[in-house]
């Protein structure tokens, strides 16, 4: 199992299936800007609501072979084996597919993860134990507070001045001593430096060595 982090915005994801599990899984890709579309006879609430709220499309049927012909990413989350099987068969092995119930006959599977901006923790047991994967979740958010999203902008932010401005040779390090923590929770801090940081950026000092 090789992990990924897919930028599904303006990709086309079918998820057969409208239950409890289609339910997580979709919770989870409405932050991604995907096209979504919902096949399935019934729907939980929340599915049928994000739909009156043109989040996603629910077609109100049984899944058929071309629903799935143009996805990029299909979740087969059927509560019939038989139905989840065929949807497999039905895909190109160019698609990305995940089968909730047999996850042998997709191609990817989904991990528990936590976000924190753009600080993406995500975990998964291969499948062995999905309940083992929640629960190291838990343990992740305990341990990565809220802070991490305003840090995590404010190193992006240096990152790219740094990328812009600066030699490759002097990044690393300069990279590397920002992420001492020692401004996670300070954003005075963060502010100060990002001030030193754009004073410094005149145009006789850009191709100078900053630390020394
Ligand atoms: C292979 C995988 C395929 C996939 O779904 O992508 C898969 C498969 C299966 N899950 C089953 C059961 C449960 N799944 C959960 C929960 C989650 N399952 C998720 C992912 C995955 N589940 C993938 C592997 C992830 C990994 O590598 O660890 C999470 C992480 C992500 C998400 O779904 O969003 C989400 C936690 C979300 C969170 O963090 O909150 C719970 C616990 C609960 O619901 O509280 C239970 C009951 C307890 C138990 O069984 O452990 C069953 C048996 C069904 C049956 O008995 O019929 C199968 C089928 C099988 O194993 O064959
Ligand atoms: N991967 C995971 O994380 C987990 C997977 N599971 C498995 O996932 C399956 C689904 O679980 P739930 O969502 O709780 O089931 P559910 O019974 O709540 O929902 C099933 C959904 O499938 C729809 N459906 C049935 N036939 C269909 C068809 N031909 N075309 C389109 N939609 C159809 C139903 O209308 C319903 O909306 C279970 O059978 C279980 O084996 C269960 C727990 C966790």
């Amino acid at each position: 199992m090789y992990p990924i982090h897919v930028n599904l915005s303006g990709k086309t994801v079918v998820v057969a299936g409208g239950g409890l599990v289609a339910y997580r899984k979709i919770k989870d890709l409405l932050n991604e800007e995907a096209k979504i579309t919902v096949i399935s006879p019934v729907v939980v609430k929340e599915i049928q609501q994000w739909h009156t709220e043109k989040k996603l499309t629910w077609i109100e049927r049984e899944v058929k072979r071309a629903d799935l012909e143009e996805a990029f990413l299909i979740i087969a989350a059927t509560n019939s084996k038989e139905i989840n099987s065929w949807i497999a068969e039905q895909t190109s092995p160019k698609q990305l597919v995940n089968v909730v119930d047999q996850p042998d006959l997709g191609n990817f599977i989904v991990p528990s993860v936590v976000k924190r901006g753009k600080l993406i923790l995500s975990v998964s047991t291969s499948g062995a134990s999905p309940s083992l994967s929640k629960s190291i979740k838990k343990e992740l958010q305990q341990k990565y507070s809220e802070d991490y999203e305003t840090y995590l902008d404010f190193l992006f932010q240096c990152r790219s001045i740094f990328k812009k401005e600066f030699p490759e040779k002097y990044r690393k390090d300069l990279l590397t001593k920002l992420t001492d923590q020692s401004f996670l929770y300070d954003v005075e801090k963060q502010r100060s430096y990002k001030q030193e940081l754009l004073k410094i950026l005149e145009p006789k000092l850009v191709n100078e060595p900053i630390n020394e």
